[in-house]
């Protein structure tokens, strides 16, 4: 039995149950793994099963076995397909209503940890699971909300209620290029355009538009918040995010992070992957046989979706180009398309001689690949942050939510690529993959060179996300752990 004194820093993590966070939040348990800091994850049985179907992430953890273990809970959807973006409401719901008692049962009852063994000391939860606070508080432990989104679309996030007092919210007419003025730090860079894709709705008391301020009001009660960006890219929002609370750890780009602190410690840099599609490798090879910046790599990431139509058009936009292109075409992400969807006539020469189209991609090895040239994207924040270190420039495409301010700020504000948002013609799509790939290539390779190191330094020894994760770790390890009597 433990003593008193002996108690061991044991952190639950529980991610939103979506590729993107799942990844990154897998990133950071490694990383607390790596500092002695026992984790257990709590995945939706959904999310765990397909992670078991396509990669060996199970198993890969198993080498933290004395300090790590998976736990699941149901998340009362049906168990079919991955969840797009359309069944982001009924996910959250069904979380509500099956997996957050659970939970809570797990919690209260010891099953995760009781008093006398390894107790839990510290919760890290997504910033929308707003139910963290109350299960926190209810057991006396430190919450720290995890954000997986930019800060930049964060904050924008948190400035909600600014908005709407000042009466910028809901958009007085249909004119979306103007100057938004209450998002402290980004007066003249968002446009109305450029916030988030929920405030395009004239009814403050849309379902998402009330989950965001029921999600800000609560963020302040978290004892810290952890991002997944580095000080250099986002210092100026950053600075802000001081005003909600005084324990902000920067600890990104954590694949990068992971990457390299596994690297130190155990000599050698593995790809992993923590896919929840089964990952099509011909892709590599085809990319091994194109010329150097050659590609444009095209994908829109987990959740969005597009229509026929878009498809078309993007599809026509990248064959004029004349670039090649590895393009993802996720089953699923067509709007009323079978996965068979055949590749109409007046398009199948071009995308014979210059395309190569899978299910899904091993996306950091294919960004990191020499030849591809510019990253066609839907603005997604792993996926902005993963193109950054490898310094590769985009063209952003942004579907919903975070996205429409992190294309703005890659064009406005990092100059490291082109925001394409709201519009899907052929010409400029054609137009705009030109500029990134040829007339502009030079710029915008230089830039996002610059922005791949300072991004690779911010997670080396002494940098400033390195620095940061040794706070977290630090402060999960004395200052988060909950007072014992003597
Ligand atoms: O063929 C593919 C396509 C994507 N990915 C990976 O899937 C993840 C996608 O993440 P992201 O780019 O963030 O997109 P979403 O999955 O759409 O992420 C959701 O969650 C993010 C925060 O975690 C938000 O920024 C997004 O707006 C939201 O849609 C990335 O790690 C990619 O490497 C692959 O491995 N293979």
């Amino acid at each position: 039995m433990q003593q008193p004194n002996q108690i061991s820093p044991h952190v639950l993590i529980f991610p939103l149950p979506l590729q993107g966070p799942v990844n990154c939040m897998l990133k950071l348990a490694e990383l607390l793994c790596l500092h002695q800091i026992h984790v257990t994850f709590l995945n939706t049985e959904h999310v765990q099963n397909r992670l078991r179907l396509h990669t060996d992430t199970e198993t890969y953890f198993k080498k933290y076995e004395k300090c790590f273990s998976f736990r699941t809970v149901p998340d009362g959807l049906p168990e079919d397909n991955p969840r797009t973006g359309s069944q982001i409401p009924a996910l959250l719901k069904g979380l509500d209503e099956v997996a957050v008692p659970l939970l809570r049962e797990m919690v209260t009852s010891g099953e995760l940890g009781t008093e006398s063994e390894r107790p839990l000391t510290c919760i890290i939860a997504d910033g929308i699971f707003t139910f963290a606070v109350g299960i926190a508080r209810e057991i006396g432990v430190t919450l720290l909300y995890f954000d997986t989104i930019s800060p930049c679309g964060f904050w924008t996030y948190f400035c909600l209620p600014k908005l709407i007092e000042a009466g910028e919210l809901p958009f007085k007419d249909d004119d979306l290029d103007v100057i938004i003025k209450n998002v402290p730090g980004m007066e003249g860079i968002i446009r109305r355009r450029d916030l988030p894709s929920f405030c395009r709705t004239k009814d403050l008391n849309d379902r998402i538009i009330q989950l965001v301020l029921k999600e800000d009001e609560h963020i302040p009660l978290a004892q810290g918040l952890i991002f997944n960006t580095f000080q250099e890219l986002e210092a100026p929002v950053l600075a802000q995010m001081l005003n909600i609370s005084p324990n902000i750890y920067a600890v990104g780009p954590l694949h990068t992070h992971a990457k390299t602190r596994l690297g130190e410690e155990t000599g050698v840099l593995s790809e992993r992957s923590s896919s929840i599609w089964k990952e099509d490798r011909t892709c590599i090879s085809w990319l091994d046989a194109q010329p150097l910046k050659s590609v444009v790599y095209v994908s829109i990431g987990s959740l969005a979706v597009m229509t026929k139509d878009q498809l078309l058009e993007i599809w026509h936009g990248l064959v004029n180009s004349g670039s090649r292109f590895l393009w993802v075409r996720r089953p699923g992400s067509i709007e009323g398309l079978d996965d068979k969807f055949e590749i109409p006539l007046e398009l199948s020469q071009g995308t014979k001689e210059r395309g190569c189209i899978v299910d899904w991609a091993p996306q950091e090895e294919v960004l990191s690949h020499p030849s591809v040239g510019g990253f066609l994207t839907h603005s997604g924040w792993n996926s902005t942050l993963e193109s950054i270190v490898e310094g590769k420039p985009m063209i952003c495409w942004p579907y919903f939510v975070d996205q429409q301010v992190n294309s703005r700020y890659v064009e406005e504000v990092w100059k490291i690529g082109l925001d394409m948002k709201d519009t899907c013609e052929r010409s400029i799509v054609e137009k705009k993959v030109r500029e990134v790939m040829d007339l502009k290539k030079d710029v915008f390779w230089e830039r996002a060179r610059n922005m791949a190191q300072l991004a690779k330094e911010s997670v080396s020894e002494g940098g400033s996300s390195f620095q940061d994760l040794n706070r977290l770790v630090e402060d999960i390890k004395s200052k988060y752990m909950p007072a014992r009597p003597n």
